[in-house]
């Protein structure tokens, strides 16, 4: 293997993955280090903690506990008698592993089809765009590169009161590996992955408590979407507590004991696991030699500018380590990017209609500003929202919690945010996107036909509503 390439992405998450495809199919000689090993402790696996240990098996078991928590409790209400539902968490937890291997095995798949050279070992950026890599044997080798994009993604934040201890005090890892339910389950942080985990593990009977230490429930969601959804976690079982300061957790007896202060005083409360799940930090551990040039904040996020450059001729980072949501789409419209902009291309990323998603049951997604902060900026705007209780196809599937709520400029009418809460939120928001993408306004989507019965005609009234025109609920227009 020739050691000098047009392109080294260090880091094969989807930031880094997505980058060496692109950069392979513009022509570029590429190559992608990354040191993750599968459980025989020789071969590579590519995916990034997004494929192996985040979003595509924590959906794995989100999708099956949900189908549970359906064949379980809301079956009879439609007419199927379905006795005695019960759970397979190792058959649960072979299946999610399935999907994993499945996912990730394809990505080596990719880099064969296009050309892409898998490196495996730990990268490390030198000064003058060299690569050090290390292999599993401790054997060192250099590669040069014109370009060096950096993709080695962020790592769960551990807390002094709480050090994780793999088996009773675990990170949003060790949640997704469990072998049997837990009766009392303890999550620090009300966050994306403590609710999301919290769904999974509530579904399946344990008793779930989520300490938070902010008085505001999702506060970087619209508020009318947080509290209704907060509503729905709520009637589902999920004892959610605000405000929560957790001074320390000590494993006793096979047992987590956990200390905190809320508006109530000093409480203690005892779980068989818990989560800590208050939030990521970026991971550049070993990555970066002194002289790289590479300059990074307080915080360990690289310095980048709006085109993912960092400080050091020729370097680039992309994804968690990085300013902007940790979110694995958001990564890889960087990686794109990135492989675009090396190749001559002048591309952009359009920070302002990147979607977020929480995939709890019901699904929280958005796209663009919240009331709150338009509001803070001072900007004139209208509401227009449906609840999906008047939606008949919510109906029909037994989903009716929720609503759409689309929020445009009071002058231009062009949309500014959307939110849902509700049943394939996830999917719907894409609407929203593709809207504001398009520079769209309420109208334009009022204006547009949309297929009946389906979940969306909850956007086509919102956008109705904006202007207080909705036929299928009495209009409430809110105009600020
Ligand atoms: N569906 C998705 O898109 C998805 C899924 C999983 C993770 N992620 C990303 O991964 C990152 C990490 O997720 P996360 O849920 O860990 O972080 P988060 O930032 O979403 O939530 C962490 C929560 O923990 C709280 N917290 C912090 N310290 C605390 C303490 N000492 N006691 C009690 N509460 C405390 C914070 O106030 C916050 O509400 C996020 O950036 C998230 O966007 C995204």
């Amino acid at each position: 293997m020739s050691d000098k390439f047009d392109v080294i992405v260090i880091g094969a998450g989807p930031g880094g993955y997505v980058a060496a495809i692109k950069a392979a199919q513009l022509g570029l000689k590429t190559a992608c280090v990354e040191s993750w090993t599968g459980k025989d402790g020789k071969s590579q696996v590519l995916g990034g903690t997004c494929l192996n240990v985040g979003c595509i098996p924590s959906k794995a078991l989100l999708e099956v506990t949900h189908k549970f928590e359906e064949a379980s409790h809301d079956y009879e209400s439609m007419g199927i008698l379905a006795k005695s539902v019960d759970i397979d968490v190792a058959k649960m937890m072979e299946r999610k592993d399935g999907i994993v291997k499945q996912l990730t095995g394809g990505i080596a798949g990719l880099f064969k089809a296009n050309g892409v050279t898998p490196i495996h070992g730990h990268g490390k950026l030198l000064a003058g765009r060299k690569v050090e890599v290390t292999d599993k044997d401790g054997n060192t080798k250099t590669y040069e590169a014109d370009n060096v994009i950096l993709a080695t993604g962020s790592k769960p934040i551990e807390i002094p009161p709480a050090p994780f201890d793999g088996d009773y005090i675990v990170d949003s890892e060790g949640a997704l590996e469990f072998t049997e339910v837990p009766k009392r389950l303890g999550i620090i942080g009300a966050g994306v992955i403590g609710l999301e985990l919290g769904s999974v593990w509530a579904r399946l009977g344990a008793e779930v408590t989520v300490i938070e230490a902010q008085d505001t429930f999702l506060p970087v969601v619209d508020q009318q979407v947080a509290k209704d959804a907060l509503k729905q976690f709520k009637k589902q079982g999920l004892n959610i507590i605000t405000g929560a300061r957790m001074t320390g957790a000590e494993v006793k007896r096979k047992l987590v004991y956990v200390n905190y202060e809320d508006s109530k005083g000093k409480q203690e409360a005892k779980f068989d696991k818990l989560i800590v799940a208050v939030g990521r930090r970026p991971y550049t551990d070993g990555a970066l030699a002194e002289d790289s040039g590479v300059t990074m904040d307080e915080r360990g996020f690289i310095f980048v500018d709006d085109n993912c450059k960092t400080e050091a001729p020729g370097v680039w980072a992309v994804g968690d380590i990085v300013r902007g949501p940790m979110l694995a789409h958001k990564a890889s419209e960087e990686g794109v990017m990135v492989a675009e902009r090396i190749a001559g291309h002048k591309p952009q990323v359009n920070y302002d209609c990147i979607p977020n998603v929480i995939y709890t049951a019901p699904e929280v997604a958005w796209v663009g500003k919240t009331e709150e902060q338009l509001k803070a900026e001072g900007e004139e705007y209208n509401v227009g929202t449906f609840p999906f209780a008047a939606n008949g196809r919510a109906m029909a599937a037994n989903a009716t919690g929720g609503m759409v709520k689309i929020i445009a400029d009071a002058k231009t009418d062009r949309i500014l945010g959307f939110h849902v809460v509700g049943p394939q939120a996830s999917e719907i928001v894409a609407q929203g996107v593709i809207a504001m993408e398009f520079g769209s306004s309420a109208e334009d989507l009022a204006l547009t036909c949309f297929a009946h019965p389906t979940l969306s005609e909850s956007v086509h009234e919102a956008a109705l509503a904006v202007a207080g025109g909705a036929i299928h609920v009495a209009n409430r227009r809110k105009k600020k």
